[in-house]
């Protein structure tokens, strides 16, 4: 377990964990959500060691996170930042390698080759594997680091926007095959998304963020409320059920008011017909 007691972090004057706690399980699916700006990614760094914390403790299992042991805190993770450009002379096959690297020699060991090829056709990408990476859009480097990330073998794998540049199709790919490994790997898994809808699909467990706090967690169907996205965001929504329960967000536009009706469609509707009077209400 992926436990965090009593964080503070800060990055200049912005306070941006306070106090924070929470504790992640192997074998599930945990999803952050929260404004722009609120301290998403700079969660996942601190988790990560990049950034270090004021005060409070990251442990995982029987290991406590210390500055000075981070390459073998760091061996247990697969990191994907937010990040996408892949702006180096490389092989799409080379960059995945990359996520191996502590194992890479001079003369490559075939086993991991065919781990990076394999890798690439779980994602339905093998056919990329000799393209340069520099050439590639955004979203098959989206893709290409999630394979990266998958090569490492995580026992807690952090993803940071990871379908944020993904069509509809490749979304459902690495998701799928994200909750698939999860359970199957036991890892734990943890990963920000914007998309509320998505969020509600795939998390086992959510994380609400907002000011340096985790105002709300648990499993999406118990704490997805219109009061909530309200109080998180500012915005109006409605949430029903879909055929399988899962919470399905559907946000109101603002300010977006019936129009008054003209002199001329006024009388028309007060004489003719009372579904127009419905509708410019
Ligand atoms: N190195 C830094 N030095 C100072 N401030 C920083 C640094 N990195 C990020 N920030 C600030 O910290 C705040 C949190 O940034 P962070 O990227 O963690 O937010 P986020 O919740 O991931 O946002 P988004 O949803 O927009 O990606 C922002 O106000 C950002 O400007």
């Amino acid at each position: 377990m992926l436990q965090v007691n009593n964080l503070n972090v800060s990055l200049d004057t912005l306070i941006l964990a306070k106090n924070m706690s929470f504790s992640l399980q192997p074998g599930k699916v945990n999803v952050i959500i929260g404004p722009n700006g609120t301290g998403k990614s700079t969660l996942l760094k601190t988790l990560f060691g990049d950034i270090q914390a004021k005060s409070g403790d990251i442990s995982f299992f029987d290991e406590t996170l210390h500055p000075k042991q981070l390459s073998h805190w760091r061996k247990q993770f697969g990191y994907m930042p937010q990040d996408i450009r892949l702006d180096v002379e490389l092989s799409v096959l080379e960059v995945v390698l990359l996520g191996q690297l502590d194992a890479l020699s001079l003369r490559l060991d075939d086993s991991l080759i065919e781990q990076a090829l394999s890798a690439l056709e779980t994602i339905g990408l093998l056919h990329l594997a000799n393209r340069s990476v520099n050439k590639l859009s955004g979203g098959q480097c989206q893709m290409i680091l999630f394979a990266q990330a998958l090569m490492r073998n995580p026992k807690i794998l952090m993803l940071d926007e990871p379908v944020s540049a993904l069509d509809l199709h490749f979304q459902h790919v690495l998701l799928d095959h994200l909750d698939q490994q999860t359970k199957q790997q036991g890892w734990v898994t943890l990963m920000v998304l914007h998309d509320l809808n998505l969020a509600a699909q795939y998390a086992d467990n959510l994380l609400v963020l907002k000011e340096g706090h985790v105002v709300e967690s648990g499993h999406p169907s118990d704490i997805l409320t219109p009061q909530l996205v309200e109080q998180v965001y500012g915005v109006k929504a409605e949430i029903s059920k879909d055929s399988q329960g899962i919470p399905f967000v559907r946000t109101i536009r603002q300010g977006k008011q019936a129009q008054p009706l003209s002199a001329e469609s006024q009388q028309h509707t007060s004489s003719n017909s009372s579904k127009g009077v419905e509708r410019a209400l």
